[in-house]
């Protein structure tokens, strides 16, 4: 019989990673958007390509066997198709979990008892991302007396996942454009009793915090720096940026402070981090990709909170008190990515700026404590980004 997945986002690394992978293994994939556009291009077309894009050329895959539901208006069709299905994937943004966690809630309500559990896994940038999004689910949109039986009904993987989908061409249509190289990787024991799904490519394994660490502190550490620095710069793209010697210094230097750290919490080889490091640059260079500095800097205050990939390194290193300049100029940097056309988070960071005093929008930002050794220099460049961007009256 046919599994089925029903995935949630239909944008860039919905169809163009988690839908090749899961038409690949045989899935059929019923997308949930809430875009007009791409939902009804979805209904009307019946296939699409995704192109991947290596040093050794193109390759092109045909991806079929899929349905699509706007959610915006067909709620209740959502619900009826996550109660039947095999797995519920989510690639939709991490700030996003909580408006699409009361149907993925209602669907696993309404799963018969005969049932296995579904598989929950959110393809996000984050850390525990399926954590946020079971946290949603259980509490408040199961109801009470049904809380405790949830794991019968689903179980939830956190997982890492890491591909470059860049912007796409407008007039691209369904068709995605995506890098060769991929990673996801996804914990396994949640899963345990019933066994995990069936995902061809995907990496099962028991302690997924070095992979998702060592991910987001390289990759997306390196990639923000670059799109930071490049922004400030005048750069467009992320390869123009990466070409020019002063951005690239700065990322080797920030992702050298981050090696520091994933060498020593997660015991990896220095030189296995180190050839994983130039591995990602390669990458991330990558001219073909034509990514932009806006794409990757997108959603500023995202980037620069708490436990993501500036102040998460950062505020670890400090604590083993290592001095981490390169990452403090990388925070510096994305503190000036105000008022981005197209970028709401960037619009919102420079409103708080303007209203908070230095110490009140390096708390509220970044979600630092006061009595963190890394809340003063933050402040410092905070005070120092507001007075450089001060309306001039
Ligand atoms: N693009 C990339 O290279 C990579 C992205 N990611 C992560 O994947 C996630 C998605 O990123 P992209 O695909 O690039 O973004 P995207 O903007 O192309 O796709 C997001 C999709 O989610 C949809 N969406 C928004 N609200 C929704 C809702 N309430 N219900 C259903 N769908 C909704 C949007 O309409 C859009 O189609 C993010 O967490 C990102 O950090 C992870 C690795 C690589
Ligand atoms: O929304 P985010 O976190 O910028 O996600 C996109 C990022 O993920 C990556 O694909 C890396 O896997 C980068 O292209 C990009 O920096």
């Amino acid at each position: 019989m046919t599994k089925k997945a029903v995935h949630f986002g239909a944008g860039n690394i919905g169809r163009g990673f988690v839908a090749e992978f899961l038409h690949d293994s045989g899935y059929e994939v019923v997308f949930a958007d809430i875009l007009d556009n791409i939902i009804d291009q979805l209904q009307k077309s019946p296939s699409y390509t995704v192109t991947e894009i290596g040093a050794e050329g193109e390759k092109k895959f045909t991806i079929t066997n899929y349905r699509a539901i706007n959610s915006k208006y067909h709620e209740a069709d959502v619900i009826k198709e996550v109660s039947t299905a095999d797995l519920v994937t989510c690639a939709v943004g991490p700030n996003i979990l909580k408006f699409i966690a009361p149907v993925i809630a209602k669907g696993i309500n309404l799963r018969s008892e005969g049932l296995p559990p579904t598989a929950v896994i959110a393809c996000e940038n984050a850390i525990g991302a399926t954590d946020v999004l079971a946290g949603f689910i259980k509490d408040p949109h199961t109801p009470a007396d049904r809380r405790e039986s949830l794991h019968e009904r689903a179980r939830f993987g956190n997982s890492a996942i890491d591909r470059i989908v860049p912007g796409q061409d407008p007039n691209a249509g369904l068709d995605v454009k995506i890098e060769s190289f991929y990673e996801w990787v996804v914990d396994k024991t949640p899963f345990h009793g019933h066994g995990h799904p069936e995902i061809k490519g995907v990496k099962w394994v028991d302690d997924l915090q070095p992979y998702i660490e060592r991910k987001l502190f390289t990759v997306n550490t390196g990639h923000a720096t670059a799109a930071y620095h490049g922004y400030n710069r005048g750069f467009k793209t992320i390869a123009e940026a990466l070409n020019d010697p002063g951005v690239n210094k700065e990322v080797q230097k920030a992702l050298e402070e981050t090696a520091t750290l994933i060498v020593k919490k997660h015991k990896i080889d220095p030189n296995e981090q180190k050839a994983y490091v130039e591995k990602i640059i390669k990458r991330i260079s990558n001219p073909h990709l034509e990514d932009t500095v806006v794409r990757v800097g997108r959603a500023p205050l995202r980037k620069l909170s708490r436990k993501e990939r500036f102040i998460g390194p950062a505020s670890q290193l400090v604590e083993y008190g290592y001095a981490v300049p390169a990452l403090l100029d990388a925070i510096a940097a994305a503190f000036k990515f105000q008022n981005v056309e197209g970028d709401e988070e960037s619009v919102e960071l420079a409103e708080i700026l303007k209203s908070h005093s230095a110490e009140a929008a390096t708390e509220k930002i970044t979600g630092l404590e006061k009595s963190h050794a890394l809340f003063e220099p933050v402040k410092l460049i905070v005070e120092k980004v507001k007075k450089e961007t001060k309306p001039s009256i």
